[in-house]
């Protein structure tokens, strides 16, 4: 079981130590987890559908406590049942939903402005200027008038990155930036999650299924797997080498391997009744 690097670890601005979780006792999605997100580095969380990286985003934002084990922001352990200390915690941490999660019967300008008239007492003016820098940075400040219904859906996921900075976070956690997105968008937004960590010195973290973008920007990755483990962590270039077949059944795309194709079932002579 892999456990994270000590040698970046003082460095970490998050720390998931030995992490066990479930959200019923029925079964275990995360199961003695530890990795470490490096200070102003982009790090990428792969895996397949269901291994649990929403999850691990989830405890990262203390949503649910964990089972057992610890996740540390900036070396504080994170205890999910203290609302003040989740009020403080949210407030240094920007999160960009699966799908973006915009607000439909808003505008663009008005999306972007939501965080900083909910967490904080900015004039007006101010605002306008915070939302339209934010729409600067990633290319949108002449759609700032635009309905949600009239922008593309790489356009919308590039105002909800606008939204998920507003309040300057040190913590930017995105999960799925590139689904549905084609190709340009999806290179226009792997490139600005870069550049924006670069330019605001903050921390990412990156789950995604996405594999070529994620090593594209990612300092650092690590791979989950389906029982809810790391099976692999390191740079994006000793994971491309890496010789374990889990991971190199991901890399490649390959339908079938140590992650099998078929959900366990019964076998096919006893459903289907042959032989009896
Ligand atoms: N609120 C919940 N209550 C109970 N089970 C849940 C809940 N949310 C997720 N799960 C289950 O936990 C497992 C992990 O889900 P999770 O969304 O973390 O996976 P994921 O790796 O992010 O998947 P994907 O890539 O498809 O988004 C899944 O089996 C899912 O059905």
């Amino acid at each position: 079981m892999p456990s994270p690097d000590r040698g970046t670890a003082s460095a970490a601005l998050i720390e998931v130590d030995h992490v066990t979780f479930g959200y019923d006792g029925s079964r275990r999605i995360l199961d003695d987890v530890s990795l470490a997100f490096g200070r102003g580095q982009v790090t990428g969380i792969l895996g397949g559908s269901g291994c649990g990286k929403t999850t691990l985003l989830r405890l990262i934002g203390g949503v649910h406590p964990v089972t057992s084990g610890e996740v540390r922001f900036d070396g504080e352990a994170i205890d999910a049942r203290d609302r003040e200390q989740l009020f403080k915690l949210r407030r240094r941490l920007g999160m960009l939903f699966q799908f973006g999660a915009l607000f439909t019967d808003l505008t663009v300008f008005e999306n972007v402005a939501f965080p900083l008239r909910e967490h904080t007492d900015l004039a007006e003016t101010l605002i306008r200027d915070i939302v339209l820098m934010k729409l600067n940075a990633v290319g949108l400040r002449g759609a700032a008038p635009l309905g949600i219904a009239e922008i593309s859906g790489g356009m919308a996921r590039r105002v909800a990155l606008a939204r998920a900075i507003a309040l300057d976070p040190e913590l930017i956690m995105y999960d799925e930036p590139f689904a549905g997105l084609d190709p340009i968008s999806k290179g226009v937004a792997a490139n600005l999650i870069r550049t924006l960590n670069d330019t605001t010195g903050s921390t990412s973290i990156l789950v995604s299924h996405d594999v070529e973008e994620c090593f594209q920007i990612c300092d650092y990755v690590y791979l989950m797997s389906s029982q809810g483990r790391v099976v692999a962590h390191g740079t994006p270039e000793r994971i491309r080498d890496s010789e374990h077949p889990e991971v190199r059944q991901f890399i490649r795309g390959e339908p079938d391997g140590p992650v099998r194709f078929h959900y366990p079932a019964r076998s096919l002579a006893d459903d289907f009744r042959v032989g009896a």
